[in-house]
């Protein structure tokens, strides 16, 4: 899979992922209100109006786009009819030729692991049949429980061709808390990027390992380090836009190829017609929107890596 979102970057010229976050304040009415005619205001209604957002920011952006990140979370809080939703999302943009990045952000005791593997990036055996429960390309790992919790999501990335993106060092404000402490004078991202290279070594695809780094656009200089201590290693990089990530933060997450980075924007682009920028679409044609704040962001990452 780390080739099929190499050939994607290569073909769209865009190392950007789109974050496919839809909270239903950010579904505008027209959408909401037809799907709550059909389903009632019900937390089936809601999933449709999500679905319904997804699918036509999907078809407005997935021709410049290689990849896409669905946040588990946001389907999660509508329960059942919520991960419908979800599997809904994940299959339309496959058959649409994307990658697909499922942000689930899992990581616990080996067994458990397993089956959060199984179920997300596997297929599960019932009875003489097997099934492919959600079938995402790759998933986000936690890996604060250690190798044990990492390996069986490793083991299944190589039985099935998939990959991994482990957090290494998150975007948010309160990150260092614990990801910034000195143990024997090296700070704990760094071990975790060090343990995150030594995992992907046994899993390479021709330049790049399957097993990947999630490294927060808002930390630039901890993004060059880290760069170094995985050379083939895969950043993926949240922050961008609406957490403050400009282009210019980002040229060193890449490598001299230009390949080695994907950067994501969720808010910045489902929610773009709500910004002043791009105001001019208005609600009625928010995917107009989302693609006019995606062509932005892939000419801004563009420049910046052009005169780094
Ligand atoms: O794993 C992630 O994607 C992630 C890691 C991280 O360090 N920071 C981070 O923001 N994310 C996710 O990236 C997305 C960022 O959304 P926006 O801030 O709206 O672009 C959310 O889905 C977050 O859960």
């Amino acid at each position: 899979m780390i080739q099929k979102l190499i050939a994607n970057i290569k073909k769209t010229n865009a190392p950007i992922v789109v974050g496919l976050d839809p909270m239903l304040s950010y579904v505008p009415e027209q959408v909401q209100k037809k799907a709550y005619a059909e389903f009632g205001e019900t937390l089936e209604g809601a999933a449709e109006a999500i679905w319904q957002f997804n699918k036509e920011i999907i078809d407005h952006t997935y021709d410049l786009i290689p990849a896409v990140k669905p946040q588990v979370a946001m389907y999660e809080q509508f329960g059942v009819p919520g991960m419908a939703a979800f599997k809904k999302t994940v299959d339309y943009c496959k058959e649409k030729g994307l990658v697909v990045i499922g942000d689930i952000k899992r990581g616990d005791i080996g067994s458990t692991s397993a089956a959060y593997a199984t179920g997300h990036l596997g297929r599960v055996q019932i009875g003489s049949k097997s099934y492919v429960p959600f079938d995402e390309d790759f998933v986000t790992v936690n890996p604060y429980l250690g190798s044990d919790g990492v390996n069986p999501f490793i083991d299944v990335c190589k039985e099935e061709k998939k990959g991994l993106f482990i957090l290494v060092k998150t975007s948010n404000p309160s990150s260092g808390e614990f990801q910034d402490q000195l143990i024997d004078g090296k700070p704990l991202y760094e071990l975790v990027g060090e343990r995150v290279a030594q995992w992907g070594e046994s899993c390479m695809g021709e330049e790049y390992s399957y097993i990947g780094a999630v490294v927060g656009a808002t930390y630039p200089e901890m993004g060059k380090a880290l760069r170094k201590i995985m050379p083939k290693s895969y950043i993926l990089v949240p922050g961008y836009g609406a957490q403050g990530g400009k282009g210019k933060d980002l040229v060193h997450f890449f490598n001299e190829d230009g390949l080695g980075a994907i950067v994501n924007s969720s808010r910045g682009i489902i929610a773009a017609y709500k910004q002043e920028a791009y105001a001019k679409f208005g609600p009625e044609h928010f995917g107009e929107a989302s693609r006019a704040a995606v062509e932005a962001m892939v000419a801004d990452i563009s420049s910046a890596l052009e005169s780094r």
